[in-house]
């Protein structure tokens, strides 16, 4: 494994962040909060330090793609700004590995908050799937905050949140009965991603939370849509 002073935590909270994604939102802990077709969000009220830092767990189910190529896409930053509409600015402070990097981002401000910031690394692996060995492997994607110097403190212009995501992805084929190649219309891609965010400073929990419940499906069906368009036609990727 690369000797980078990094490395033992990414491979520690990816590992834990599959485990995380893995257990569903069973348990009766999740509360079901927006949901669109195939799409289910839940999230779970808790407060650090009397702010909202609501964990959230969403599943989905999209056909036609890989979770190889759903996790590339989330994990690639030439892409991001294709997808994800509340990033102004974004920046690789380090490329750690061709599947690991250390990125800070600048989204936009939503009122009445101040701006924030992420720095964070970001890695994707392919994990054996160790309980069907006939399955598809399974892929993640995990974003986790961390310091870096190269980091440029805003003098206090933007506020920093404190973030760890994850997009869990499993692939299902279904063969075609006569024995024919299989195309985009045997795969089903079962996505759970998740995140925490701690915002960082102050925001008033009522509209941190319709930021959540605004934000958040917006995020996820715009995400999944991108990769369907972008994958379709071209040749697929296990
Ligand atoms: C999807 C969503 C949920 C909650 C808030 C917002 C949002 N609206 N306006 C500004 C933001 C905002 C502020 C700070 C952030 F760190 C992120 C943020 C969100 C997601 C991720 S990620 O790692 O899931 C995808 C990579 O950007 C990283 C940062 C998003 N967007």
């Amino acid at each position: 494994a690369p000797a980078h002073p990094l490395w033992p935590e990414i491979e520690r909270v990816t590992l834990e962040q599959l485990q995380y994604a893995r257990l569903g939102v069973e348990g009766g802990v999740w509360q079901l909060f927006a949901e669109d077709g195939e799409m289910k969000m839940y999230k779970r009220e808790e407060e650090v330090d009397g702010l909202a830092v609501d964990p959230l767990k969403a599943v989905h189910t999209v056909k036609g793609v890989t979770g190889r190529e759903m996790t590339h896409y989330f994990f690639s930053p030439d892409v991001r700004f294709e997808w994800e509409t509340t990033l102004e600015q974004m920046k690789v402070l380090e490329t750690i590995a061709d599947d690991t990097l250390v990125i800070l981002q600048i989204h936009k401000r939503v009122w009445p908050a101040s701006q924030r910031d992420a720095l964070f690394w970001s890695h994707v692996r392919r994990v054996p799937n160790d309980t069907d060995r006939d399955a598809q492997d399974i892929w993640i994607a995990c974003n986790h905050s961390t310091e870096h110097h190269e980091a440029p403190s805003n003098e206090g212009k933007m506020v920093r949140v404190s973030l760890t995501v994850c997009l869990v992805c499993q692939t299902s084929i279904e063969p075609p009965a006569d024995g024919g190649p299989v195309t985009r219309d045997h795969l089903t891609c079962k996505i759970t991603y998740c995140s925490v965010v701690n915002p960082g400073g102050w925001v008033p929990t009522s509209a941190l939370r319709a930021v959540y419940k605004r934000e958040y499906p917006k995020f996820l069906k715009r995400f999944t849509q991108y990769v369907k368009d972008r994958c379709d036609k071209q040749p697929i990727l296990f």
